[in-house]
């Protein structure tokens, strides 16, 4: 099957759309990426997206639904189109969508006990529609049904792509937060271990635009905080957060390490006049300390780490997490033949394609669900959506 995978990340820099050509064999699925396309959003609709994720009118998600329906539609088309492939050629897209709030454990409500949610929008009707191709999107809320977290659910495809027979692999994803998948050697998805560490690119990004106005969104290749010195006394407390402790499963998102954290440093900032760079420092050590704090909950040694997400290319992170980690190397997912960045997308299109096989995509053990689950809500492309699928006669 082709598949085009679609996401946008807790950071909201834009679409990722991989083509992927999935094939079935006796040893499992073969992966193989055949076009990878960026759709970056303006700072302006970033902004917006960031926004309505901490406090959104009910009008502003409503339209953002929409709207970011014609940008994942559109990123899907310029894969399609830098394959040199027509929609036609296209079996199935896997829409990720673009989460604006995620809500894991739980907010108490009367009569109910604790009511988890999570919501992602990007509206795959629009997403069908433009395309023609039947659309799976919405793979989170069935795995927060089944009591699970509905995050993280790539380590399933980590498991399927990077594990190894003798060697055994932490994978590490460097986006707005960070997130791990443990794969032991010769262990395929039965030996996973997997959650979210808590922050990374997300805070970096918050101070880097607090501290410019807005004309910068980035400490871009970690140069600022390569300059500078993490502070013991900060580092300290930020190593205590609360959520590092929590034992997984675990999740989160931008209502914890976004606006309030990027308000708290900022603060904390002012009242011991740190320079910016001592700020991007420490956080950046932050980042590879709560890295390394999956240590604390994975059983068995680390032979490799392997760092994928935009984050590989901020170098002061990178520096930490091989210190963190010494004497186990640290690469990244480009040295073992795949896109850092595009990897993401890649793990929706499987996604997609194991609920149109009626394959189960979550991990149980690593989200909480008290079962694995078919993951997504299915939007048929047109007539004859299934017998192009093959899924009937
Ligand atoms: N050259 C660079 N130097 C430093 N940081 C970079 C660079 N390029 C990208 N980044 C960081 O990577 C981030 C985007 O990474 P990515 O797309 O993996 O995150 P995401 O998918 O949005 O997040 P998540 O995985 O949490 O959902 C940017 O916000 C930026 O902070
Ligand atoms: C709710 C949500 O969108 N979570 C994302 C986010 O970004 C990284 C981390 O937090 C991870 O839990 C998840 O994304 C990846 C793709 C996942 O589900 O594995």
């Amino acid at each position: 099957m082709k598949v085009v995978g679609l996401m946008s990340g807790t950071s909201g820099d834009g679409v990722d759309a991989a083509l992927v050509e999935i094939t079935r064999s006796r040893k499992g699925l073969d992966i193989q990426t055949i076009a990878f396309h960026v759709l970056p959003y303006p700072r302006s609709l970033q902004q917006r997206i960031l926004t309505a994720s901490a406090s959104g009118s009910v009008a502003e998600i409503c339209h953002l639904n929409a709207l970011l329906g014609e940008w994942f539609a559109n990123a899907a088309l310029g894969a399609i189109r830098t394959a040199g492939l027509r929609p036609k050629d296209i079996d199935l897209i896997g829409s990720h969508g673009q989460t604006v709030h995620h809500l894991p454990h739980g907010v108490k409500d009367a009569g109910v006990g604790s009511i988890r949610s999570t919501l992602q929008i990007a509206e795959p009707a629009v997403i069908a529609e433009r395309t023609g191709i039947t659309t799976v999107a919405d793979f989170r809320p069935r795995d927060i049904a089944a009591g699970g977290q509905g995050a993280p659910l790539t380590p399933g495809v980590h498991a399927l792509v990077f594990r190894h027979p003798r060697r055994a692999r932490l994978v590490v994803n460097l986006g707005g937060i960070s997130n791990v998948t443990y794969l032991p050697r010769g262990k395929g998805v039965g030996g996973v271990s997997a959650f979210d560490t808590g922050p990374a690119n997300m805070v970096l990004d918050g101070l880097m635009y607090r501290a410019t106005n807005g004309r910068v969104s980035m400490d871009r290749d970690g140069r600022l905080a390569s300059r500078g010195k993490p502070d013991g006394r900060l580092l300290t407390k930020l190593l205590a957060h609360p959520y590092l402790l929590k034992q997984p499963p675990k999740s989160t998102g931008r209502e914890m390490f976004g606006a309030p954290m990027v308000e708290e440093l900022a603060a904390i900032q002012e009242a011991r006049q740190l320079s910016i760079e001592t700020l991007l420092a420490t956080c950046s050590r932050w980042t590879a300390e709560s890295v390394g704090t999956a240590r604390r909950w994975i059983q068995g040694g680390i032979d490799e780490v392997i760092v994928g997400g935009g984050g590989v290319r901020n170098r002061a992170i990178m520096a930490h997490l091989a210190d963190v980690f010494s004497p186990a190397p640290v690469s990244t997912f480009d040295a073992l033949g795949w896109d850092s960045k595009a990897f993401e997308a890649v793990a929706f299109a499987v996604l997609a394609y194991q609920t149109v096989m009626e394959q189960c995509g979550n991990v149980p053990a690593v989200t909480g669900a008290s079962h694995p689950a078919l993951l997504g809500c299915i939007v048929p492309g047109g007539p004859g959506w299934m017998r192009r699928l093959k899924l009937s006669s």
